[in-house]
């Protein structure tokens, strides 16, 4: 059996659709922990009530981001996963740590990399007058939404449409792809070839969602 940690900073929805893909029969992963960054984050109440362990590592309570990163590292190790996994985690992380977690640490971006990276991703398509948008998993490098892409989901931009409408429509498609994306992942499913990752079965690593 796989060991995942995953790190959240808010409600941690996708954390809830990976930890509730896990608890189905024979799934080949369990969520050992759930780690937020922030005290608040709705997500830890969800996983503590299903026994999950979690833990808090405040950023705002260390003087720089390597400090912040080593203790996260330390937390993480306790656990000593197969897969870290970024669930609406709201930090960029040092090279030092993403070298650590080299090709085991996944993110789910909400945009169609390489296009949109960093934050407010759904606002910027919509002023840009995009006609499709969606989502990306990739594996995380020193390189901010740089790391290879493992499955990425369409979405239509729709007439009228606000952040907060696209953002709900791309969540859909997130709650999808992610689960996916963890269990090809200790299936040992994804092949790299150089720094692109490929499925070894050359199965669907898009969707077009309406
Ligand atoms: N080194 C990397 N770190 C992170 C990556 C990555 O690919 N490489 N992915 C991000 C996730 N992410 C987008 O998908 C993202 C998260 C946070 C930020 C950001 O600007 N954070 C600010 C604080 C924002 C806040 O607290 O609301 C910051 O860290 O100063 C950009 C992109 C996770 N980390
Ligand atoms: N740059 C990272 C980022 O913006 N991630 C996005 O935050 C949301 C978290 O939702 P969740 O906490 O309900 O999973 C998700 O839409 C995810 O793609």
């Amino acid at each position: 059996m796989k060991k995942l940690v995953i790190l959240i900073s808010g409600r941690g929805s996708n954390m809830e659709a990976i930890v509730k893909a896990c608890s189905a029969e024979g799934w080949p992963a369990e969520v050992a922990a759930v780690i937020s960054n922030r005290p608040d984050a709705g997500g830890l109440q969800f996983a503590a009530e299903r026994g999950i362990a979690t833990a808090i590592v405040d950023h705002k309570a260390y003087a720089s981001r390597d400090a912040f990163d080593a203790e996260l590292a330390r937390v993480i190790d306790g656990f000593a996963p197969d897969l870290v996994v970024l669930a609406g985690f709201m930090r960029i992380l040092t090279p030092a740590f993403t070298a650590r977690y080299a090709r085991r640490m996944l993110n789910i971006h909400p945009s169609l990399l390489p296009a949109f990276t960093g934050l407010h991703t759904h606002e910027r398509a919509i002023e840009m007058g995009c006609k499709v948008a969606g989502v990306t998993v990739h594996f995380v490098t020193a390189e901010l939404d740089h790391g290879a892409i493992v499955v990425q989901a369409a979405v239509p931009v729709l007439p009228g449409d606000d952040a907060k409408a696209l953002a709900a429509r791309v969540l859909t498609a997130e709650h999808r792809i992610y689960p996916q994306s963890v269990r090809w992942f200790v299936e040992g499913a994804l092949v790299w070839d150089g720094e692109v990752v490929r499925h070894r079965d050359g199965g669907p690593q898009h969707l077009f969602l309406s």
